[in-house]
């Protein structure tokens, strides 16, 4: 039987960065440790800046360190709107200049098409991520894996091995509205340690809700029922 995971709750966005970048750092610590490298996968979006920064102002062995993306819209590194612009921007920084970037999107013919090429990429780095930070929108969406759209079906299903898949535009004008590219749960679920970081009353709701929902359509849902180790940690400071 699943359960739901705990919200480890933080007075503020400086207390809630500074332990999510603690832990990733330990993680990615121990990999470089245990087996001379670590891949680390993070979410753009407005809620992963403070710890991005954190972390990269923290020594590890960055050189040793590869990191990516959990999703990102099917845009290049110039629009506003990419993922990788934020992890260029904010992330490889500082100490964390060293690391090797793994972008998911290629200028590919189609999005179906920069998908495969992202997995490649993702399956010679090793396949598995030692560590993930999620980040989730107020309809309760994490990666690229939207609440009741076409392609979660497939996103969701366990027992395909850990890729990247094309996500198409929503229905008459459902999100997304831009054509992205996500990883799937396997790779969450079979990833070293994943944090989940909320910010904000509202989404404090949208998790409590969805993890009770149907994890046929909520993503929050499937990950619970999937036994992702998730550790929760939210703030209400937004
Ligand atoms: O579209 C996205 O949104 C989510 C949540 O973003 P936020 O602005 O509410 O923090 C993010 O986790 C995901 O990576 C991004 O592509």
């Amino acid at each position: 039987m699943s359960e739901t995971p705990v919200i480890e709750t933080f007075p503020t966005v400086d207390a809630w960065a500074e332990a999510i970048a603690a832990r990733l750092a330990e993680t990615l610590g121990a990999a470089v440790r245990d087996k001379d490298s670590a891949v680390f996968a993070g979410p753009g979006g407005t809620t992963p800046a403070p710890v991005y920064r954190r972390l990269a102002a923290t020594d590890l062995d960055w050189a040793r360190i590869a990191v990516t993306l959990v999703d990102e819209r099917y845009v290049p590194e110039t629009s506003p709107e990419s993922n990788a612009r934020l992890i260029r921007d904010v992330l490889l920084q500082d100490k964390a200049a060293a690391a090797r970037f793994i972008p998911l999107y290629t200028p590919e013919v189609t999005v179906d098409r920069a998908a495969i090429v992202a997995a490649h990429a993702l399956a010679d780095a090793g396949g598995r991520f030692d560590a993930v930070l999620l980040g989730m929108g107020e309809d309760g969406h994490i990666c690229s894996m939207f609440p009741d759209s076409p392609t979660l079906k497939t996103l969701l299903t366990p027992t395909l091995k850990p890729t990247v898949l094309g996500v198409p535009h929503g229905r008459d004008g459902a999100a997304p509205t831009i054509e992205r590219l996500s990883i799937n749960l396997p790779y969450l679920m079979s990833a070293g340690r994943v944090i989940l970081g909320l910010k904000g009353a509202a989404k404090r709701r949208v998790f409590e809700e969805q993890a009770k929902g149907d994890p046929k359509i909520q993503p929050i849902a499937a990950l619970i029922a999937a036994n992702v180790p998730l550790e929760v940690l939210w703030t209400e400071e937004g």
